[in-house]
């Protein structure tokens, strides 16, 4: 090979070389300035997502030449991220606030101030709105930045913090655009605001001072914070241990389930200088706020810290009238709103005022009392009903746990009766007779309770009314009869609770929804009769009432009782253990002894106003209420009138005892479903002093002893005994089964006998009517029956004035030396077995005796008497002491079969019987209702 050509092919492969080389340093070189840019993006990238993509794009200076390629690229990357991530947001964050905000903030909460500045708001107390209006919010950083309503929640719902910048004056603003939201959404009143600034003694939130001339805002001095925070301590307290005792914890849970308010929401806004309070001043806020918020108590603090863990929102003020708020979060910014004008703001708060003003100054009237809808409430955790008015507002009183009885004094002419129709029309209007059940009793001399039953001009009743009772003062009897009664009920609730594995009706109800299970009010008016004497009655009558009032909160039953005399109360004095449960205090003008002793208010209350007071009568406790008159003529008729029509088909008028008239034998329960045949008859002698009218009645089995005396000297009452428990057995008996022997002894009672008789044959039995001339030979016969074996025909002899006839009884038959006394003696002990049952009338107890001789008095086996005195009784009442002083209309009724003690009774109308000069009249609950100005 040439040289030369060696020298060409090794520069070839230089060339070669070279040019690979070359190739790779070229390769290398674009890769490294592919890193740079790489790097230069990124370093790009990090810039802006400190900065944030918003403030690159608005300021690129801050990061880079705004031309740089590399920063145009991160740039574009990072808001194609941005863009990406809140599109969701951007499409449906805003709109669904929107949303929220008009369903949550209805009227003023949420809408411009000229649409409803100066109006009265009416919202709805029980369904406050939750979130209120303070500005418009966006988030600056977002794509398109769409704008929507700021809001923050207020009242139960959440404590307000506030943080200041530069400019306090916005702070201020804000807070009085939200306090005017509020104060003009519900009715005047539902809101009071408290003001305390430690700055100023006056001039504290301008637009709304027109509201402190109604005591709607309490500006406090900058000096006395410690007042203020008092008064906030003194209503949770108060709330705590009344409104807030029964089942609910909140006053808003409580007013969600019965529709009203009865405490005012409070908001107290203090501004301060950022610097703490005093310690302890410190320490008392922070309890305010941890417990306001379920009494409808809430701050507003301004530049004061307040370092509670919930329900606290804050708000911080950043400059240009923008805030950012824990709502919306850090991201977004509150542009708040203006006000409105000046005049205008103060201009709608003075017409608040004035409003309520006015409100309270109105006259109110019983009408005022009613709710607009009849029958709407339910009484499961309480009765709550207004009574009265302070000031045009209404003041409640309260039935249920927390105060499960109440004491109504006052003297004579007070009002008392008064004030029970308005409460008995207030609660009647309120809650159906399926929720709230009265049992209502008048121990006065009067008829103030009769309005409540039927009578002939107006057949009307309040279908609420079970038992009425009026002229009951000598029956006190009728009193326990209802104590006891309230105590079987009390038992029978109890029990039905245990089944369902519950203690009280309010769970029992929830266990049992479809049960009936009414709260029971018992009025008792006059109730220290119940008391008058140391006798037996009195006994049992504070025996049952401490049962009752003891036991009967959780049960649902409630007593109200009301009494002019102090005795009423003091009777109660010695027995803490029922006075105590009284806690409902009810006190008059000039009422003794009902609030405690240092509280003297009563004493001067001015004419038909009372002191309600829900706390034993301590006197932090007074509401006082103007009672409005319920008893003037056709206030409460008209509200019967609309309740009685709504009334439940089927439903029964009250069942009414009218003490000072006589039941009608005819119109007696017991009597009408008297049927034939029976096995055992019962003969009914009057009517057992009970809720349900029972009849005193005395079976006539085939056994010794199944004989009746009736005992007394009064005709009228015994006569009527006599003919109720021969008519009562006529009933029992088909025509031919039973025959009847009236002996009329005495001429007296010979009509009585024959109107008996006549009514007997009426009716298709066999009635023979003998007199004295013919009941020796009569009973004779009788015994001779006797001897000769049982009769299938049940043979009733009815002896009026069997003592007339002793001497003519005693006259022995001068052969045999027998004498018809004999023979009845002998019917009394053996007639019983053969069917043959003496009911015989003596007019003394000696006489009784005289009739049975020697021996024992066991063959009278059941007796009523009439004026016979108790210890002359005790014979015939198995040997034991018998209390009792005879009192006109009234006998006192014993079968030693059934009974342990003797019971009173009262004597039947016979109805077509001659008529009864003691009683007033037969149609006895017409005449009444007359009476009261029916
Ligand atoms: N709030 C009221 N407004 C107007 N009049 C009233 C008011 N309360 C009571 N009255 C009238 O006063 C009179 C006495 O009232 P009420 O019968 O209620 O008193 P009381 O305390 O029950 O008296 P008493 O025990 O003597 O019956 C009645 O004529 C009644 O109409």
């Amino acid at each position: 090979m040439k040289r030369s050509d060696r020298r060409s092919r090794i520069e070839t492969a230089f060339e070669h070389l070279r040019r690979s080389i070359s190739a790779a340093l070229g390769a290398a070189e674009n890769a490294h300035q592919e890193v740079l840019n790489t790097c230069a993006e990124q370093e790009y990238a990090l810039r802006i997502a400190q900065l944030g993509a918003a403030e690159a794009e608005r300021e690129p200076e801050k990061i880079a030449d705004p031309a740089d390629p590399h920063f145009q690229a991160a740039l574009a990357r990072a808001l194609a991220e941005r863009d990406e991530i809140f599109q969701d947001w951007t499409e449906q964050g805003p709109p669904s606030l929107e949303k929220l905000v008009a369903a949550n903030s209805p009227g003023s909460a949420a809408d411009p101030f000229e649409t409803w500045l100066g109006e009265f708001g009416g919202g709805d107390v029980a369904h406050p709105p939750e979130l209120w209006r303070i500005g418009t919010a966006h988030v600056p950083d977002s794509p398109l930045s769409p704008s929507f309503p700021a809001v923050v929640p207020a009242l139960d719902f959440a404590h307000l913090r506030i943080t200041t910048d530069e400019v306090p004056e916005t702070a201020e603003t804000l807070v009085q655009n939200l306090l005017l939201r509020i104060v003009s959404h519900f009715e005047p009143g539902q809101v009071r605001i408290h003001s305390w600034d430690v700055a100023r003694l006056t001039g504290t939130l301008p637009d709304l001072h027109p509201l402190s001339s109604a005591g709607l805002l309490t500006a406090h001095d900058p000096t006395r914070l410690g007042d203020m925070l008092d008064v906030l301590s003194d209503h949770i307290k108060r709330i705590h241990s009344g409104a807030l005792l029964g089942e609910h914890t909140t006053l808003r849970a409580l007013a969600a389930a019965n529709g009203r308010r009865g405490e005012p929401w409070r908001i107290a806004v203090l501004f301060g200088n950022g610097q703490p309070l005093r310690e302890e001043q410190q320490q008392q806020l922070q309890r305010i706020a941890r417990n306001g918020l379920p009494c409808g108590i809430q701050l507003i603090t301004v530049d004061l810290p307040l370092t509670v863990n919930s329900s606290v929102e804050s708000i911080t003020l950043i400059g240009e009238n923008r805030a950012r708020t824990s709502m919306t979060g850090p991201e977004a910014v509150v542009a708040l709103d203006e006000p409105p004008t000046r005049g205008k703001a103060s201009k709608a708060c003075a017409a608040i005022a004035a409003e309520f003003e006015s409100r309270r100054a109105r006259v109110r009237n019983f009408d005022d009392l009613l709710p607009d809808e009849l029958w709407q409430c339910h009484s499961r955790s309480e009765l709550q009903a207004p009574v009265g008015f302070d000031e045009g507002e209404e003041v409640w009183m309260r039935l249920g746990d927390a105060s499960p009885h109440t004491l109504i004094g006052g003297p004579s002419g007070s009002g008392k009766t008064n004030f029970l129709y308005g409460m008995l029309g207030a609660m009647a209007a309120r809650y159906s007779p399926d929720e709230l059940e009265l049992y209502l009793l008048d121990f006065k001399e009067g008829v103030s309770f009769a309005q409540f039953t039927p009578g002939k001009r107006d057949p009307s009743w309040l279908p609420h009314a079970n038992l009425v009772g009026v002229n009951v003062n000598t029956d006190r009897e009728f009193g326990l009869a209802l104590l006891r009664f309230l105590a079987d009920e009390m038992r029978r609730r109890a029990d039905e609770a245990k089944k369902h594995e519950v203690t009280k009706l309010e769970e029992l109800r929830a266990e049992d929804p479809e049960g009936r299970w009414p709260r029971i009010v018992a009025v008792i008016d006059e109730f220290q009769y119940l008391f008058a004497d140391r006798d037996p009655v009195t006994a049992q009558a504070t025996k049952l009432l401490e049962d009752v009032a003891r036991r009967g909160r959780s049960q649902g039953i409630h007593l109200v009782l009301a009494s002019q005399d102090v005795s009423g109360i003091e009777a109660f004095w010695g027995k803490p253990a029922i006075f105590e449960q009284f806690i409902l205090r009810i006190a008059l003008p000039k009422a003794r002894r009902v609030l405690t002793e240092h509280n003297q208010a009563a004493m001067d209350l001015p004419r038909w106003h009372a002191v309600v007071n829900h706390e034993s009568g301590v006197k932090h406790g007074n509401e006082i209420a103007r009672i409005p008159d319920a008893t003037a003529r056709d206030t409460f008729h008209q509200l019967q009138q609309r309740l009685w029509q709504r009334r439940a088909a089927g439903s029964h008028p009250p069942r009414l005892f009218d003490g000072s008239n006589l039941p009608k034998l005819s119109a007696l329960e017991d009597f009408r479903k008297l049927t034939a045949p029976v096995s055992t008859p019962r003969a009914l002698l009057g009517q057992v002093i009970d809720v349900e009218g029972t009849a005193a009645a005395v079976r006539l089995s085939r056994s010794p002893g199944r004989n009746i005396a009736v005992i007394g000297s009064v005709r009228e009452d015994t006569t009527s005994a006599l003919g109720a428990a021969a008519l009562s057995l006529s009933r029992q008996h088909e025509p031919g089964k039973i025959k009847f022997t009236i002996g009329a002894l005495l001429d007296e009672v010979d009509d009585d006998a024959r109107a008996v008789a006549e009514e007997l044959r009426g009716r298709g039995h066999e009635v023979d009517v003998v007199s004295l001339d013919e009941i020796s030979a009569t009973l004779d016969g009788i015994a001779h029956e006797i001897d000769a074996g049982a009769s299938p025909v049940r043979h009733c002899v009815v002896l009026y004035a069997v003592d007339a006839a002793q001497t003519t009884l005693e006259r022995k038959d001068p052969v045999t030396r027998a004498c018809a006394l004999d023979s009845l003696r002998k019917v009394l002990k053996q007639g019983p077995e053969s069917r043959v049952h003496v009911i015989g009338w003596w007019r003394s107890v000696q006489r009784v005796k005289n009739t049975l001789g020697m021996g024992p008095v066991d063959d009278i086996g059941a007796w009523v008497a009439f004026d016979v005195h108790g210890q002359e009784l005790s014979a015939f009442a198995a040997g034991q002491p018998v209390n009792w002083s005879p009192r006109s209309r009234r006998g006192l009724f014993f079968d030693r079969s059934v009974h342990s003690r003797p019971e009173v009774v009262l004597p039947f109308d016979l109805g077509g019987a001659p008529p009864v000069p003691a009683q007033r009249s037969t149609e006895s609950d017409v005449n009444v209702r007359e009476e009261a100005g029916d």
